[in-house]
């Protein structure tokens, strides 16, 4: 089975989780975009949650319902990919530069379940390298801040993410750093070291938020919790 095939099925699976009434978060990238399709295919009455803008795009075009998450009190279920997925289900997210508003609408949820192929799923957090949103105002001197850190941690200083069109913009205004490691042995001290820097507006790990995982394999889905 692809790659992307696994997506569909993961995608398609979580969908199976939603249930009329509910407020659902809508994650974004490939996987959460295969869930977006299968959701507006059950046609239920539901309202999304948009995590970024392409993915307020797609819902708009299939004809789901959306909300914005200032005008809820709490999310019921959002479904959202990821860019690995490691022991307790510790992720890496921000792949697509969405990382800030995925995780704003994932910490007001009351379930969170990220759904991802076969090959997302590692032993050790790092290969993916870890995307941090940054502040543009004065963006280069953060930079030097997570060169520090990331030489703390014995891993090479992250680079400015770009894109053909120049330096890539997150759907806030924000620009995006990724730290490559390879490995991550203590995401939580990372996690900790990057949030205290002026000018990090957050970063790709998302700990102890996610509730399941349904992970596509080519003998089907299979679910994993923390
Ligand atoms: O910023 C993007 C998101 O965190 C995505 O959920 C993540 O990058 C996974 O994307 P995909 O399903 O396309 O691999």
């Amino acid at each position: 089975m692809s790659a992307d095939d696994q997506k569909r099925i993961s995608g398609e699976a979580a969908a199976q989780l939603v249930e009329t009434g509910m407020v659902v978060g809508l994650g974004t990238g490939s996987t959460a975009a295969w869930f977006v399709k299968a959701l507006a295919a059950r046609k239920l009455d539901i309202r999304g949650v948009p995590t970024s803008e392409a993915t307020a795009n797609l819902a708009r075009e299939l004809g789901i319902p959306l909300v914005a998450l200032d005008d809820v009190k709490s999310v019921d279920l959002t479904v959202d990919g990821a860019d690995e997925i490691g022991p307790g289900l510790s992720l890496i997210k921000g792949g697509g530069a969405a990382l800030l508003r995925e995780k704003l609408v994932w910490e007001a949820s009351k379930r969170c379940v990220v759904i991802a192929d076969a090959a997302k799923h590692v032993k050790v957090l790092g290969k993916f390298p870890l995307p941090i949103e940054v502040v543009r105002f004065g963006h280069p001197h953060t930079g030097y801040r997570l060169a520090d850190i990331a030489a703390e941690f014995d891993l090479p200083p992250p680079r400015l993410r770009m894109a053909d069109r120049g330096v890539v913009a997150t759907d806030g205004g924000n620009v995006i750093y990724d730290m490559a490691s390879g490995a991550i042995p203590d995401p939580a001290a990372l996690a900790a070291a990057l949030k205290a820097v002026t000018g990090v507006v957050d970063h790709g790990l998302f700990l102890d938020l996610a509730d399941e995982a349904l992970i596509g394999t080519d003998e089907g889905v299979v679910k994993l919790q923390p």
